[in-house]
Formats: structure tokens, sequence, C-alpha cells
């Protein structure tokens, strides 16, 4: 097994709508791991619906492309889509032949699934010279028809024979695709003509869509792109299908043109939280600095080894209580707010125990008359407020910081012998820890399901929020 990331590259022709070719390649190496490049054989005008014209380019140019990914770059994969005509057949050939990539997956692209020719007549024979050249080669139906030279298969013992002839003909492993043949169940099959003649089969349930254009690019370079880490090819199939089915469902959701759309190449890694697995640990990581400075602030120190000014920890309560009476009200705002009945219960939770445990040992401190709320206090509870008007899941990320880095301090401070003991394991006490759990629960799945924009604006309510917990400390 290489833990390397795979260094593919994609050698086909273009779809300037994404969803097949060098376009797809790329998303779909990127999607099962790997690293994607790509040389381009054709400029193909097309979209979902069909191919209006193809220009390619010199076969002088080609190989220039070609020299300058091989010159510079160890290739780990190669996978191989739309070739267009003898001249690119022969000079992709001669590249190969004198590169010689560890592994080749050839797609045979003959006709799009609009149905338009992506080959030439003329390119079919050379096409064929140049299969003994890949370790896969992966035909659907009618490009299987080709290959062998008999008429397109209606059944799938067909398609199996057909695929034994080729493999046999030109020393080659197939992919036998049968997303053409009717069915509730696609079958495909890792064909290879030996002394055994192995055929191993590989079933998925059909997809209802009509997202299927580029399936073949795609799968084709997935599986390049397995093979580089896996090493073998019935597992990188396996591994590819899979991914593909995903894929496959999410398509439509897409909403790309009116023929035959696209699969979402990474709608299972948008899923599953897509890049940001955590936005709150993200968005903590981020304020380090900002955290270690509060760690710094003289109220902290003092706080943490005793030498706290008594006049100065009851000032600091007296601005607490204030705070904690506006932040009860931000809470219960949120409560309503809560579409999901357990995070409406536990912002309810939270309003009544700002109100009750946590001011219970301010009280204890409080002196008459109280003083008026101090600059920082109102500008904190501004913030908080606006945060909530801006709706749910900025509030939710904006009443973060005050759980996070209280649950942080209470933590790290030692109680023992410290005049502030009790305030000190209020915020140790592991009830106060599960509401932070919780609330960062409660943040991670609102910017999961949240816009990059919202998610965006959610981190700057949060880093306010924390910029303002520091400033309280500091006050
Ligand atoms: N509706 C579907 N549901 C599930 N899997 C499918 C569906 N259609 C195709 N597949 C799978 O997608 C892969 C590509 O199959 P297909 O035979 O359609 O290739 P292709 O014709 O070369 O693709 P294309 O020309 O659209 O790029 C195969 O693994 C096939 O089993
Ligand atoms: C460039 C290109 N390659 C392959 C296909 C097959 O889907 C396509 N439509 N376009």
């Amino acid at each position: 097994m290489n833990t390397k990331t795979p260094r593919v590259l994609s050698i086909a022709g273009t779809d300037p709508t994404g969803g097949a070719g060098i376009q797809a390649d790329l998303k779909s190496i990127a999607a099962n791991g790997g690293y994607g490049m790509a040389v381009v054989t054709a400029l193909v005008a097309q979209n979902t619906r069909g191919v209006r014209s193809v220009h390619t380019p010199p076969a002088e140019f080609l190989r220039e492309q070609l020299d300058s990914v091989s010159d510079d770059v160890a290739i780990d994969a190669v996978k191989i889509g739309m070739l267009g005509d003898p001249e690119v057949i022969a000079t992709v050939g001669d590249w190969l032949r004198a590169t010689r990539p560890p592994i080749v997956v050839i797609d045979p692209v003959m006709v799009a699934t609009s149905g338009d020719r992506l080959l030439s007549c003329e390119a079919e024979e050379a096409l064929r010279e140049i299969l003994p050249l890949a370790g896969l080669v992966t035909p659907n139906v009618p490009e299987l028809a080709v290959l062998s030279g008999r008429s397109e298969a209606t059944m799938w013992d067909d398609v199996v024979a057909q695929s034994l002839e080729v493999s046999r003909r030109w020393g080659v492993r197939v992919l036998a695709k049968g997303g053409h043949l009717p069915g509730d169940v696609v079958c495909d099959a890792l064909v290879e003509a030996d002394a055994f003649d192995s055929v191993r089969p590989l079933e998925s349930p059909r997809i209802a869509t009509r997202a299927t254009h580029g399936t073949g690019c795609s799968l084709s370079s997935a599986v390049a792109t397995w093979q580089t880490a896996t090493g073998d090819w019935f597992t990188s199939i396996d591994r590819s299908r899979q991914w593909l089915t995903e894929s496959l469902r999410h398509g439509e959701e897409l909403e790309v043109g009116q023929g035959h759309g696209p699969v979402s190449h990474f709608a299972g890694l948008w899923q599953r939280g897509g890049l940001i697995t955590s936005a709150s640990a993200e968005w903590w990581a981020r304020i380090a600095e900002l955290r270690e400075a509060t760690d710094r602030d003289p109220f902290l120190t003092g706080l943490a080894d005793g030498s706290l000014d008594k006049a100065r920890f009851a000032a600091y309560l007296a601005q607490d209580v204030h705070y904690l009476e506006g932040y009860a009200s931000v809470l219960s705002r949120l409560a309503q707010m809560a579409r999901e009945p357990v995070e409406r219960a536990f912002w309810t939770t939270a309003a009544l125990a700002c109100l009750t445990t946590e001011t219970a040992l301010h009280r204890t401190w409080l002196t008459e008359p109280r003083p008026a709320k101090s600059p920082v206090t109102e500008r904190y509870l501004d913030h908080l407020r606006s945060a909530v008007d801006q709706g749910y899941e900025h509030g939710v990320a904006a009443v973060l910081p005050c759980y996070w880095m209280y649950a942080d301090i209470g933590a790290r401070l030692d109680p023992a012998g410290n005049p502030y003991a009790d305030w000190i394991t209020m915020y140790a006490d592991p009830v106060f820890h599960e509401s932070a759990a919780a609330a960062r629960r409660i943040t991670d799945r609102a910017a999961g399901a949240a816009t990059p924009v919202v998610r965006e604006s959610m981190w700057r309510a949060f880093e306010r929020s924390a910029q303002l917990e520091r400033e309280f400390f500091a006050q």
C-alpha cells in the first residue's frame, strides 16, 4: 500500500460544462485522493446535450504538452480518454513507449453519452494497437463491440465473451461496463483472459438519474488513482464504483444543463463535512494567539495565583452580573429561534442556569449601589444582540466563546488554596463543560448546514466575541 498522494495524469479531450473529459477527470482524481494533471488531446465544444465541434491541436503540440509533464514530474498513473484521430493516438502511443508510466488505464472513448462520435472511424484500428500499453481498458458496451469487431451485446454473457476476446487478443485486462444494459442492477466485470479466464463481476444498484454524463471518464480516472494506492485492480475498481454510485446519487442536485447532467464528484466529501470536520475546532485554533494573550492578562494571572486584588475581583463580578443578565436574554432568543427541539431545550436550560447557578456566586460579592454597565460590557452585549439579529447561526457562533473560553480557563486553574476557588470550581464543573461541548456541537451542526458565506460571517461573530472576552477580563 502506497501512502503518498498519487500523481495522476489525464490525457483526454475537454468538456466546457465540466461533466466529462479532462474536467471530470481532474475532479475524479481529486475526489479519490490524487493530484490531478491534464494534457489536452482535443478541445470539444460540447454540453450536456451534445457535441457541436472538435478542435484538435497539432500533434507536435500534444507531444510538447506530454513532455512538459514527464520531463518534470514523476507520474504515478495515466488515464487516457478521448484520442480523436490516428495521429493523436500515434503521438500518445510513442510517448507511452518512451516514458513507460507504471499504471495506464485506457478508456476507449468513441461516443459521448449524448450519442455523438468522439473518435473517427479510421482511428478505431489505431486505438486497438495501443491497447497492449495499458494495464486496464474500460470499454462500455458499444465500445466493446467495436474493439472486438462484433455486434453490440444485448446480454451480459455476450459482454463477458467479448471482453475475454479483447483481453486475449491484446493481452490486456478489461473492465467491462454494463451501464448500457437494462436492469435494476448495474453489472461490471474485471476480465482477464489467461489459463483460467478470470471474470470477476461487480454489481451495484442502478441509480434512477439522468445525470450520467461522464461516468466512464470519472470511473477510469478514479481507478487509475486508486490503483496507485492499492496496487490491486479489483480493489481499485470496487472503491471507485462505490464512490461513483454515491456521486451518481447526487448528480441531479447540481442542476447542470438540460440534457444528461454530470455526477457530483465531491458529494460524499461535502456530505461528510468537506474540508472542515469541525468549524468550531478550526475557529478555536485561529484564536490561539488571542487566547494566549488573554492568559497573560494581569487579571487572569492574578486570579490563577490568588494574588488578585479583592476590589478588582468584586468590580469584575459586578460587570459580569450585568453581562450574564444580557447573555441570558440572548440565550432565550436562541431558544425561540432554534428549530430542533433538543437545541431549543438546551438554550432554555442554558438561559436559566445563567440567571441562577452562575450568578449565585456573583451575588455573594455584590455591594450596593451596583455600578452601571461599563463600556466594554455594553459593547459585548451589543455585539451578541446584533449577532442574533442576523440569525440563529450567527447567534450560536457569538455565544460560544463565553462558554468555551471559561471552560478552558476553569479546567486549567488550580483551586487548591486559592481565595477565588469558588469561581474556579464553578467553571471546572463537568456540568458546565458538558454545556460548552453541547454549544460547540450545535455550532458545528449549524456551520455544517450553512453556506460558505454564512459560515464565514459565523466565524467573524465568534472571533469578535473572543476579542470582547479578552477586553472584558482586561477592563
Ligand atoms: N444509472 C446508473 N446507476 C449506477 N451505476 C451506473 C449507472 N450508469 C452507469 N453506471 C456505472 O458507471 C460506470 C460507467 O458506465 P457506462 O457503461 O455508462 O460507461 P460509459 O458509457 O463509458 O460512460 P460515459 O460515456 O457516460 O462517460 C460503470 O461502472 C457503470 O456500472
Ligand atoms: C472529451 C470527452 N471525453 C469523453 C466523453 C465521454 O463521456 C465526452 N463526452 N467528452
